[in-house]
């Protein structure tokens, strides 16, 4: 399989005075083209560090990070932007739809940016929501916007599902709802999904999951059966 993201002795830190927080301290992994992750670690381990170099929105303080094997680490702002305009989809815990879109309108936000787009109509299908295109947000459940959030981040054709606490605001039964969309994605498209969370109950659906703690991946566990985001309880 071949290899989407790679990351060599990758650190970061944050200086706060006289302070320096140590918030990654020399992470490796390789995370395959086509994969299901989930990064696991609670409160501080620096997953939201983790996520911001694995999207190109931070830059590492040190070590290496590839897309491909292009270089993200000191890469000029203007590689970092289309690498996230094109590279990356992202889903955030809250959504972050334009309250004053529809759904459809929210998706063709970036359909528009993107270069090899897919249609919106088709996705919002994907997602379940061909009948909630013309609704703004809130005229929608939590997890209706998630879907759309989801519909958006998939209609930029991205090759990486970047997922920050995706069900973070979710009941357990809509959250469900909202993983089976993400798996979905992947097993379609084949396209490698990384979804960052505390909740443990999310590892049993990921092919490989990476143990965060004290700003170190600590542990990579292979999942030998996945299970199917119905049978995902928390
Ligand atoms: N901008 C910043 N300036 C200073 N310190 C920071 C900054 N961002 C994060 N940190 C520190 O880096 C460490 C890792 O933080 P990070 O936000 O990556 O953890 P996290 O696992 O995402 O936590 P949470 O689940 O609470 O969001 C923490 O000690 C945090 O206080």
């Amino acid at each position: 399989m071949d290899i989407i993201l790679k990351a060599r002795k990758l650190t970061k830190f944050y200086q706060m005075g006289e302070v320096r927080v140590e918030a990654l301290k020399g992470v490796d992994f390789d995370i395959y083209a086509g994969e299901f992750v989930v990064v696991l670690g609670p409160s501080g381990s620096g997953k939201s560090t983790m996520l911001n170099l694995i999207g190109g929105m931070d830059t590492a303080s040190s070590g290496e990070i590839y897309f491909k094997d292009r270089p993200l680490h000191g890469a000029p702002e203007k590689v970092l932007t289309e690498y996230r305009r094109n590279a990356v989809g992202f889903v955030f815990q809250f959504y972050n739809l334009m309250p004053n879109l529809t759904a459809y309108e929210n998706v063709m936000l970036s359909v528009e940016i993107a270069k090899n787009p897919l249609k919106a109509e088709d996705v919002l299908e994907q997602v379940g929501l061909a009948d909630r295109t013309d609704r703004f947000p809130a005229q929608m459940s939590g997890g209706e916007q998630q879907r759309v959030a989801i519909a958006r981040a998939v209609a930029k054709n991205p090759e990486i599902l970047l997922c920050d606490e995706p069900t973070g605001a979710l009941d357990s039964s809509t959250g469900i709802q909202v993983l089976k969309v993400l798996r979905d994605f992947n097993r379609r498209y084949k396209k490698t999904v990384i979804i960052i969370t505390h909740n443990a109950a999310i590892a049993q659906m990921a092919d490989r999951v990476f143990y965060l703690r004290d700003g170190r991946v600590n542990r990579i566990e292979k999942v030998a059966n996945p299970v199917a985001p119905e049978e995902v309880s928390w």
